[in-house]
């Protein structure tokens, strides 16, 4: 069965520069990623990544603009099970709204598009940061 897990790649803007919340989990490789999480029983992608965005980050719907049209899916394998994650873009309206993590992540940063791709790791992810990045360059700025 395929595993689902569904959240936010969330930018701010500051000083003039876009930078991307990648946040790094404090169990198995500590790798990084955006917000996100496992989908429950009943619960729409969108509500998984509200609640996990909230869980692991601290922000709710109320903090961000979420660009609904904007998403990009990731399908990777965890352990030989198939793996799909879906991302939507979101702009955290408050630059400086702190960010308030779980006991799931170790830290968190605020990157640019390329320290973000160093840091994340993985080439699917790295695609959908430069999706989204694109996406910003020509229509939000
Ligand atoms: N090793 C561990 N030890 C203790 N508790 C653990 C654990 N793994 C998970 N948990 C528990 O599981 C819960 C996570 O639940 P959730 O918070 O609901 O779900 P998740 O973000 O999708 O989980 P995870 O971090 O496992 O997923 P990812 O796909 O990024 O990462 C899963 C794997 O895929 C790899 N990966 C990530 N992105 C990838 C990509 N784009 N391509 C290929 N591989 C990728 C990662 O490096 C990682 O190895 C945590 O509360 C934690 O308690």
């Amino acid at each position: 069965m395929t595993k689902r897990a569904c959240g936010f790649v969330i930018f701010r803007r500051i000083r003039g520069m876009i930078e991307y919340l990648l946040m790094q989990v404090s169990y198995g490789e500590h790798h990084w990623t955006p917000p996100k999480g496992h989908v429950d029983p009943g619960e729409s992608d969108m509500e998984t990544a509200l609640r996990e965005t909230e869980e692991e980050a601290g922000l709710s719907a109320s903090d961000l603009n979420i660009f609904e049209n904007v998403k990009h899916e990731l399908n990777y394998h965890v352990n030989g099970k198939p793996k799909i994650v879906v991302y939507w873009l979101a702009e955290l309206l408050d630059p400086k709204k702190p960010i308030r993590m779980s006991h799931e992540h170790q830290a968190f940063k605020w990157l640019s598009l390329e320290e973000a791709c160093a840091v994340a790791k993985y080439q699917d992810m790295q695609n959908a940061l430069k999706y989204f990045n694109d996406y910003i360059l020509k229509n939000l700025s």
